[in-house]
Parts: C-alpha cells; structure tokens; sequence
C-alpha cells in the first residue's frame, strides 16, 4: 500500500535529516541561485522547524514580495499571508506564520519543504497533503513554480505516487539544482 510505503520513507528521511543535516551554506547559495530568475516576484517560504533546511537567507535576499503559508484548518489548502520578515505568531505543528492583519498573498513561486524527494521531483512532506492540495488550486488558477529544499541527504531512489501528488518544478539541495526532466 502506498500510503504505509510512503510513512516508512517519511519516518526513515525525518530521523536521518534530524541526524545529518547538510551543509547550509550550499541551501543558501544554491537558493539564491535558483531564485534570481523571479525576481520581482511573488515569493512563499517557509519558517523551518525540526531541521528543515532553511530557506531565510535566501528568501532574505530575494527582491520581491514575501509571503508564509498559514494552516487554517485539516484537509483544506494552505493560505499565504504577507511577510515582512519578522513578525510571526504560533500556529498548529509547531509552525509560525504572520499574524491576521497581513494581507493573504497568491504565491508565484513557492519554497517547498520536504521530508524526503526524488529525482523526477515526487516529494513527500509530513504527510498532511497540504502542499498537494495547495498547489492543485494555484496550478488550477495559473502558472506557479515549485521549488523543494532539501539537503541532499534527504534524496531517496523513488517515491511512490499517488493520484493527488502534485510534482516539484525544481529541487535545490545544499549539492546541486535538479530539473526533473518532464514527461
Ligand atoms: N516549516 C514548515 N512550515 C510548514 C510546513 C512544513 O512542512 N514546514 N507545512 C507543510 O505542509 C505546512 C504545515 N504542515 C504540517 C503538517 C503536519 C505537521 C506535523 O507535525 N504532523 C504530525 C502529525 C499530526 C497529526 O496528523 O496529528 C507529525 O508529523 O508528527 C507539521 C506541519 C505549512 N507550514
Ligand atoms: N488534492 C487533494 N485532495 C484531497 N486529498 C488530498 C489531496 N492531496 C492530498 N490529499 C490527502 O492528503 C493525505 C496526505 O498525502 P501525502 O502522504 O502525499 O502527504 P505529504 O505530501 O507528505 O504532505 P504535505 O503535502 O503536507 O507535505 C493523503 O491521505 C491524501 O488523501
């Protein structure tokens, strides 16, 4: 079953990102990197938590609007407030999001975080489905970029996909840029 599949491999790419991490300065140079064709605009990142690389840095020196995604509920897509880089409240998971007064934001570009990803750019997340649902509506409503960050550790040989799994764009490691080649 795919599902027990991908919580084995959730589980497994978690402990060892938790253990290993990578190198940061690689997640920034490569980040900023992969970000400077979009400058202008609107971009979505994410505060890290449980030793997720971490896109600040690069986010920091992004030109452009920012944004973070707010869990507003279970089952329903992420929403994403205006960030002025500092001013953050608790929200479920252990996140930190904007508080309410932001204006809510449509991202054109978004930071993706990841448990564990492979090379044809199928990820998996904390197994919430949020960024698959959240990126099906702004797919659906335009062109968007999705961009996961990982450490290059955190690379697996094959995720198993399901119906609703929505594929990154591009892959930044602290190693390498990965461009899935398209089907
Ligand atoms: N830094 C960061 N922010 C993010 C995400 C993320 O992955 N990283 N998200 C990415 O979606 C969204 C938050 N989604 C999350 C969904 C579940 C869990 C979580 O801890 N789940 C529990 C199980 C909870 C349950 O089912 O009761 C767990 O993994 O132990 C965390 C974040 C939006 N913000
Ligand atoms: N577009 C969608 N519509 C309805 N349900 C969905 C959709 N996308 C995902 N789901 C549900 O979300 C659950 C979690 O999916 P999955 O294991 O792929 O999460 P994940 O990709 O690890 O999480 P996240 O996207 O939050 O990082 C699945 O049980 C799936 O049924």
């Amino acid at each position: 079953m795919r599902a027990a599949e991908k919580a084995q491999l959730r589980a497994r790419a978690l402990a060892a990102r938790l253990q290993s991490g990578g190198d940061q300065h690689g997640i920034t140079r490569n980040l900023a990197d992969a970000l400077r064709p979009y400058a202008g605009q609107v971009l979505s990142g994410y505060w890290p938590m449980r030793g997720e690389a971490d896109p600040l840095p690069a986010m920091a020196a992004h030109s452009g609007p920012l944004c973070l995604p707010v869990v507003t509920g279970k089952a329903v897509p992420l929403i994403f407030r205006a960030w002025d880089g500092k001013t953050l409240e608790p929200g479920p998971f252990g996140t930190s999001h904007p508080p309410a007064p932001a204006p809510e934001l449509s991202p054109q570009v978004l930071i993706v975080p990841l448990a564990a990803f492979d090379r044809a750019g199928n990820r998996i997340g904390y197994g919430g489905g949020y960024y698959d649902r959240t990126l099906e509506v702004l797919r659906r409503d335009g062109a968007c970029v999705a961009i996961g960050l990982a450490f290059a550790s955190q690379e697996v040989p094959s995720i198993p996909v399901e119906a609703f799994d929505q594929r990154l764009d591009m892959i930044v490691t602290d190693q390498d840029v990965i461009v899935p080649a398209g089907d």
